[in-house]
């Protein structure tokens, strides 16, 4: 079984993976994000790293789904392909951080790349409001982090909020991380697992 959680910058998604791994036993993905080689040089210069930085998460997004198709245990996923694409790509083309010739190449590549793989068994989208997203950031405290602006991650929003509307590809979980706190309020994080609990028995 494959298991995706998703969601806006800070939105908790790495918090709940490493929760409902421990819960189930399941084994967690994370994120490229501590040995990723240009993530502090895309916040200083967006325009000049966009398609680099993104060459390289869809690359280690598909190695990820190569591992979870040979792997036999049930896997949770921090982030998935299709937020690199619809999401970040997208938005970076349209703030004009990312050149047209550019965006189509990435999105040639991605496209392929889509023919060949396998959605997850259930998406859970983490939503929450840009104040919560701004705390949870600050909090976390990565310094190359603090130049994320509140367009951005509004235009982020907007734009989960559109493709989680559309989204048809298998089952799907909304949490509401703005009135959910599932890492410091036990009864909350006991309604989550109830919740995703529903979902799982609902795909056998
Ligand atoms: N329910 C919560 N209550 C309080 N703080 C939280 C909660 N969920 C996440 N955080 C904090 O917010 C920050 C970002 O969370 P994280 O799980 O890394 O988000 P994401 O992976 O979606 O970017 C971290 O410092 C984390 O401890
Ligand atoms: N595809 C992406 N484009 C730009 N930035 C991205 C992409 N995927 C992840 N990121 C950034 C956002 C955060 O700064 C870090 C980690 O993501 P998080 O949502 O905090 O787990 O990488």
């Amino acid at each position: 079984m494959h298991i995706a959680i998703v969601g806006n910058i800070g939105a908790g998604k790495t918090t709940l993976t490493g929760l409902l791994a421990k819960n189930y036993g399941w084994e967690a993905l994370y994120e490229a994000v501590d040995n990723n080689p240009y993530l502090e040089d895309f916040y200083s210069d967006m325009k000049r790293w966009s398609f680099n930085l993104q060459i390289y998460f869809l690359n280690s997004r598909f190695q990820q789904l190569v591992d979870i198709e040979k792997s036999k245990r049930n896997v949770i996923q921090d982030r998935t392909i299709y937020e690199d694409a619809y999401i970040f790509a997208e938005n970076l083309h349209e703030m004009s951080l990312m050149t047209t010739r550019d965006y189509h190449n990435y999105r040639a590549i991605f496209d392929n790349i889509t023919s060949f793989i396998k959605p997850p068994d259930l998406l859970i989208y983490l939503r929450a409001s840009v104040p919560t997203l701004v705390n949870n950031i600050q909090r976390r405290g990565r310094e190359y982090e603090a130049s994320i602006r509140i367009d951005y991650l509004s235009k982020l929003n907007e734009k989960y909020e559109n493709w989680i509307q559309n989204y048809q590809l298998g089952r799907l979980l909304i949490l509401d991380k703005d009135r959910l706190d599932f890492s410091n309020n036990v009864e909350d994080l006991s309604l989550v697992i109830q919740a995703v609990e529903a979902e799982i028995n609902g795909l056998f």
